[in-house]
Formats: structure tokens, sequence, C-alpha cells
């Protein structure tokens, strides 16, 4: 099935299931914070996403207009006025703000999509909190940390999960529920009834270490650098190889610049940390070296390859 097939679908599904869920605060409005941000104000739901600051938040705005742009112009590919008017809707679903603490003040749903870094993710948790109405429940979209670590930190354990996106998340059909050691049924019954709500395909997965595809996918990534720095193949013909001889969208080296090499050096040294005994995750010096120059690949314009400035 083509893309428009499935942009399609998830949004028809979207519309069919109630949830329980009508005010979401996305905390972090990068590369998947925005793009959970818009697929939830697509599924009808009020959004606030946080960020650090107003010129993040207005870069994160863009890219949201543009990606409801792509896909009004599909959905409503006979009908343009239709297509601007869902676009123009979804849009203005989305209210932005610097401050979580105001921001979870009035929310069911928290979803955390900051750094990759334990101990910046427990600051922003500890804050929420207190602040947060007794009923809400707080999601880590985190790729690789535990979901029990994370929740250490909060009193709200049974209500706290993880709920992994992939990217593009407007693209992306899945989405991964994981149970904490305390989340209960209703907790998970809601993430679950939600992720169906906007549209997304749910799986469900315990709290282990990269959950169900980042447990697959990291080794294979981390293989495919090691590959390239011994010399044995270049980047594009590693690309080409899994592209054309395993069938994969995207090369692992290409991937591994979409989804930002600074996002993936944390993957790598938070398991090292945790699994010292575990060849795979040892770092990896020719990424060290492109995340110390600043290359973190699409969204710097620079990584393994180039791209166009956007
Ligand atoms: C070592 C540690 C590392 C571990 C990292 C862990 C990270 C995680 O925790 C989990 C992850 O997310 S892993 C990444 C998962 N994502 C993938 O594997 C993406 C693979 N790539 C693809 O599917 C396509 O290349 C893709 C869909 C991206 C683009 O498709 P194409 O190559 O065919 O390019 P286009 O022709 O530009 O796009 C195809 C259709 O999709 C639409 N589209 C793409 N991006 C969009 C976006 N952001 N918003 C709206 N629409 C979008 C595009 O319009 C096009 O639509 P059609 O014209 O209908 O085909
Ligand atoms: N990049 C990917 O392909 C995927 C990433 N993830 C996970 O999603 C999370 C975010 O990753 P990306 O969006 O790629 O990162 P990103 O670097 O694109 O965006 C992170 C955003 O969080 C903001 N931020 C940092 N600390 C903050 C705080 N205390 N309060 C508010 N905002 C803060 C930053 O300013 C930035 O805009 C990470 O946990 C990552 O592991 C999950 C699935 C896929």
């Amino acid at each position: 099935m083509n893309q428009f097939g499935v942009i399609v679908r998830s949004f028809s599904n979207s519309a069919a299931v109630n949830s329980a869920i009508k005010n979401v605060t996305i905390i972090g409005g990068g590369l998947m914070g925005s793009g959970i941000a818009q697929v939830t104000a697509q599924a009808g739901q009020n959004v606030t996403l946080v960020d650090v600051n107003s010129d993040i938040l207005a870069k994160s705005q863009k890219s949201i207009n543009n990606s409801l742009g792509r896909i009004a112009k599909k959905i409503y590919k006979d009908n343009p006025q239709e297509g601007e008017k869902f676009a123009r809707e979804a849009s203005e679903r989305i209210k932005t703000a610097t401050d979580p603490v105001a921001a979870v003040k009035d929310t069911d749903l928290v979803i955390e999509a900051i750094v990759e870094n334990l101990d910046v993710k427990h600051a922003l948790f500890q804050k929420l909190d207190n602040a947060a109405p007794a009923h809400t429940i707080f999601a880590s979209n985190t790729s690789s940390l535990s979901i029990n670590d994370i929740s250490s930190v909060v009193k709200r354990k049974d209500r706290f999960g993880g709920l992994h996106f992939f990217n593009p998340v407007p693209v992306m059909r899945l989405l991964e529920v994981v149970r904490g050691g305390e989340t209960t049924d209703s907790t998970f019954d809601t993430m679950m009834q939600w992720g169906k709500s906007i549209g997304k395909t749910c799986v469900a997965c315990k709290d282990t270490p990269g959950f169900i595809v980042n447990r697959l996918l990291v080794p294979y990534m981390a293989e495919a650098l090691r590959l390239l720095e011994r010399g044995d193949a270049s980047a594009r013909d590693i690309d080409i190889a899994m592209k054309l001889g395993a069938g994969y969208p995207m090369g692992p080296i290409e991937l591994l610049d979409y989804v930002g090499l600074d996002t993936t050096k944390f993957i790598l040294d938070g398991w090292n940390k945790n699994y010292p005994d575990q060849p795979l995750f040892k770092p990896i010096p020719i990424l060290n070296k492109l995340v110390a120059e600043g290359k973190l690949g699409v969204k710097t314009g620079e990584g393994f390859y180039k791209y166009d400035k956007k």
C-alpha cells in the first residue's frame, strides 16, 4: 500500500474511535514532539506543545504546518478547500507554551518527548507531578530508557507508561504502548484507546530495553556503523544494499541521519553504561566525531550525508 493509503486510513480510523483524552500536553517540540502534536490535533484533540523557547516553537509550528499541508493535499486531492480547512483547523488546535508547569494544569495526558537523558527527564517529571491534575496520565516517548527508571521520581507510577512513536510520526503507523511495573490496567487501556483514537496501530510491550522495534533496530544500526568504520563498504553501498537486498525503505546510515546522530549517541551511551559487557554498545568513534562537530544529520544539514538546509 502506498503512503497515500496509509495516511487516509489512519486519519479515518481516528475519527471512529472515542478517547477519554481531550487535552494533551506534549513536552518537547523537536522532531518527535512536533509530529505527535500534529497527529493528536488531526484527531480533533486540543494540544499544548511546550519547548524551552519561542524560536524553537516557531520552527515546530512551521514543520507541523508543512506536514499538514502535504497530508491535506493527499486526503483532499479533489477538494483543496476542504484540505485547507482540515490543515487550518488542526493547526489551530495546537497552542504553544514555554512553561511546562502552567501547561499541564488542565490536561488529561502528558507526553514527554525531550532529550534522551534520564536526569533531564527526571527533573521535568518531578516538576509536573505536583502541577498536573490527579487523573492526568504521564507518558514518555523514550527510545531506549526504562519507563520504570523514568517514573521512579513521580508519585503517580500507576498513571505512567510509555508511548513510543516512530519517525516521521505523521506517516509511521505504529505506536508501542509500554506498561511499566506499576501501570494499572485502566491506565494501560486508556493509553491503548488513545493510540487508536489518533489512528495508530498499537502494540503492547513490557518495559524491556528498546521495547520491540529498537531492541532489533539499534543493534542492526550499530553494526552498520561498525561495517562503515572498518572500511568494509561505503555508506552509500551499505544503504543501497539494505534497501535493495532487504527491502527497507531507507538504508541504516541514512536512517541514522534521519533519526538524529545526537539521539543515536544518547541511546548507545546509555546502553553502554547499563550493559558494559555488551560489545555492540561500545562507543563508535565515527559517530562521536560527527556529534562533536555538531553534524547531527538531517536536522542540522549534515551527518553522514549532506542535506539542503530547510
Ligand atoms: C543506533 C540507534 C538508532 C535507533 C533510533 C531509534 C529511533 C526510535 O526510537 C524509533 C524510530 O523512529 S526508528 C525510525 C523509524 N522510521 C523509519 O524507519 C523510516 C524509514 N523511511 C521511510 O519509511 C520512508 O523513507 C519515509 C516515509 C520517511 C519517506 O518516504 P520516501 O522515501 O518515499 O520519501 P517521500 O516521497 O518524500 O515520502 C513518502 C510519502 O510520505 C509522505 N511524507 C513523508 N514525510 C512526511 C511528513 N513528515 N509529513 C507528512 N507526509 C510525509 C510524503 O508526502 C509521501 O507521500 P506520498 O506522496 O503519498 O507517497
Ligand atoms: N528521533 C527519533 O527518531 C526518535 C526519538 N524518540 C525519542 O523522542 C525524544 C525526543 O527526540 P527528538 O524529537 O528526536 O529530539 P529533538 O532533539 O529533535 O527534540 C527534543 C526537543 O526537546 C526540547 N527540550 C529539551 N529539554 C527540554 C525541557 N526540559 N523542557 C521542554 N523541552 C525540552 C529541545 O529544545 C528540543 O526541541 C527522545 O527521548 C528520543 O529518544 C523516539 C522515537 C524516535
